[in-house]
């Protein structure tokens, strides 16, 4: 694995069906504490490049080396923990849990990960002051603490799920169209707030979305069609992803 390096990606093929491959990458390297904005038109593969980067998913064929483990030798079991310790997942609904309060769902991923408790002890905090203090760094209101995640609007739903991908400082952030639910404005300052606390948990951040205004904030662009050879033949190759088409 290069020394700089956080994920390498190697000879990777995976397919839903078997006949089919959807995803064939020879190389890809992201690198430690950089933030990837990822595009592709719709339907390309970026989700389920997120699911096997994030151990969701496991490919037919290749290596997924993270933080030096190849994580397709695990078995399921063993890559459900590695995921909890070390990926944090920002989703575009945000899959928060409506009967839990704001509290509970931030501190949630620290109930199955021993190493995001231990990383949070080692700061002298605890799941709840580190909870606390997320929420200040990302502009919420204290009091938002004890309230039910359905009074939340969506900009405070979206916060909450960076707080709770954030707690414990896992290394890897992967973010799947967080944002497309907001205004220009408040994509804008959610990604300068998710910046900011992920450079203080130097966590690695990947970013999928379809705002083509938001690249350039971001460190690095990695553009799925450039690099996917199984681009399936309906995707035309010119222009930028919110100009192809489907020509099929
Ligand atoms: N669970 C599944 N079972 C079978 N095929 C699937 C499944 N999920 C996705 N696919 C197929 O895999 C391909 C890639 O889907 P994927 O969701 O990864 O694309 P995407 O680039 O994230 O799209 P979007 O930008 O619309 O979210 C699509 O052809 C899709 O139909």
């Amino acid at each position: 694995m290069m020394s700089d390096a956080i994920i390498q990606l190697q000879a990777l093929q995976f397919a839903w069906k078997t006949d089919q491959p959807i995803l064939q990458i020879d190389e890809l390297v992201i690198k430690k504490r950089h933030k990837m904005f990822i595009k592709g038109p719709s339907g390309c593969g970026k989700t389920t490049l997120l699911a096997l980067l994030g151990g969701i998913l496991k490919p037919q064929q290749g290596q997924i080396n993270i933080l030096g483990q190849d994580i397709t030798q695990l078995s399921n079991s063993q890559r459900d923990l590695f995921r909890s310790e070390h990926i944090g997942f920002i989703f575009q609904m945000f899959n928060l849990l409506p009967y839990l309060s704001v509290l509970d769902n931030i501190t949630l991923p620290c109930r199955f990960s021993q190493k995001r408790q231990q990383r949070i002890k080692e700061k002298q905090a605890t799941p709840q002051s580190e909870a606390m203090q997320l929420v200040e760094t990302l502009g919420l209101p204290k009091g938002v603490l004890s309230k039910p995640v359905t009074e939340l609007s969506i900009g405070q739903q979206q916060r909450v799920a960076a707080a709770r991908a954030l707690i414990g400082g896992p290394e890897i952030i992967i973010a799947d169209e967080p944002t497309s639910a907001l205004d220009y404005d408040a994509r804008k300052s959610f990604l300068s707030l998710l910046f900011e606390v992920c450079d203080a948990y130097q966590a690695t951040l990947l970013f999928v979305s379809h705002d083509p205004t938001l690249e350039t904030l971001f460190d690095d662009t990695l553009s799925l069609m450039d690099i996917n050879k199984a681009t399936p033949h309906h995707f035309s190759h010119q222009g930028d992803n919110q100009q192809m088409k489907e020509v099929s």
